[in-house]
């Protein structure tokens, strides 16, 4: 919780104003932030300071595993972020590629595993990546990447959090996931949760310890409309300490995942939070 309130001091007090042309809005911006959550000690990093909707941060995580591509999907297992980015940005609504309302084109899950190869069949990064890790092997290139811009005008968004690599040590499992734009009061919120319970997931299926989870981002913003209840209100409070996350023991393979796993089988102990704060969001 203080590396989440030190960055966004940091982007008041030496962030520098961009202009954003797709949202029509300006951002404080700072470059580079570097976060880490200790995994293995279970200190999961809910922000305090505000009430967070975790579960609908893990419902969206799951959707990006299951290769989810439409926000009913998402919302029908609880989590309603991609409504807008589907449904209300005129660039996709006029783009040729959308197949009618709700449809995100080929962004996030259908990249990590449906990616197209130029034969036409399919490659399941995932799949390899459990797999490999389940043999104890990590041939440093367990890597799940959103990343593929000759298909970015197939989809309603960049990924924003866009790659996350896996690394065994010994037993133990460690997670890098790297951000090229952070919505810091909205975004953050849900991508620290996110990357604390991949690794969590991902150890727990492929039987190993987790360890450290490095959260690497490269352009961290606050949006203009966003900045007075940042500045004045959220910053001004006193965070609590982190809460635990406990997760169903009964879910050990992908498969698990795939089918039956719902935000039931995520539990959260130990969460005090200040009033809820709503943060203007930007489509
Ligand atoms: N401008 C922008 N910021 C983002 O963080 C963002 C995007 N766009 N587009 C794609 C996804 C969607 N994400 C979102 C979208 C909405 C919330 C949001 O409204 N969160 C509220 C309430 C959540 C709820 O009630 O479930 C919050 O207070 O955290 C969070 C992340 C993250 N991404
Ligand atoms: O997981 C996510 C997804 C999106 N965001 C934020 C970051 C930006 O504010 C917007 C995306 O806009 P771009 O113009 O494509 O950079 O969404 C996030 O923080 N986390």
């Amino acid at each position: 919780m203080k590396q989440y309130l030190a960055l966004c001091q940091r982007i008041i007090d030496s962030g520098e104003w961009v202009e954003n042309k797709r949202t029509g809005k300006r951002c404080l911006t700072v470059i580079n932030a570097d976060l880490t959550y200790d995994v293995g000690a279970n200190a999961f990093p809910l922000i305090t300071t505000r009430k967070s909707y975790w579960k609908a941060a893990i419902a969206e995580l799951l959707g990006y595993l299951r290769g989810y591509d439409s926000a009913a999907q998402f919302r029908a297992i609880g989590c309603n972020t991609w409504n807008a980015n589907a449904n209300e940005n005129e660039a996709w609504l006029s783009n040729p590629h959308r197949q009618g309302e709700d449809d995100m084109g080929r962004v996030y899950g259908v990249q990590g595993r449906r990616w197209q190869r130029p034969d036409g069949s399919t490659l399941d990064q995932l799949r390899k990546i459990v797999d490999d890790l389940s043999k104890g092997v990590d041939d440093r290139g367990e890597i799940l990447t959103f990343y593929n811009p000759g298909e970015f005008d197939m989809g309603c968004l960049r990924p924003c959090m866009h790659t996350h690599t896996f690394s065994l040590l010994g037993d133990t499992l460690y997670l890098t996931s790297s951000q090229r734009s952070c919505d810091v009061p909205l975004g953050l919120n849900f991508n620290q949760i996110q990357v604390f319970t991949l690794l969590a997931l991902i150890a727990q299926i492929t039987g190993h310890k987790a360890g450290q989870a490095y959260h690497k981002i490269v352009n961290a913003h606050i949006y203009e409309d966003q900045l007075e209840l940042m500045r004045d209100v959220q910053l001004k409070r006193e965070p609590f300490e982190l809460p635990r996350l406990t997760i169903n023991p009964d879910i050990k393979t992908l498969e698990d995942i795939e089918t039956w796993v719902t935000l039931d089988d995520f539990e959260v102990e130990g969460y005090q939070y200040h009033d809820p704060i709503q943060y203007p969001f930007s489509v």
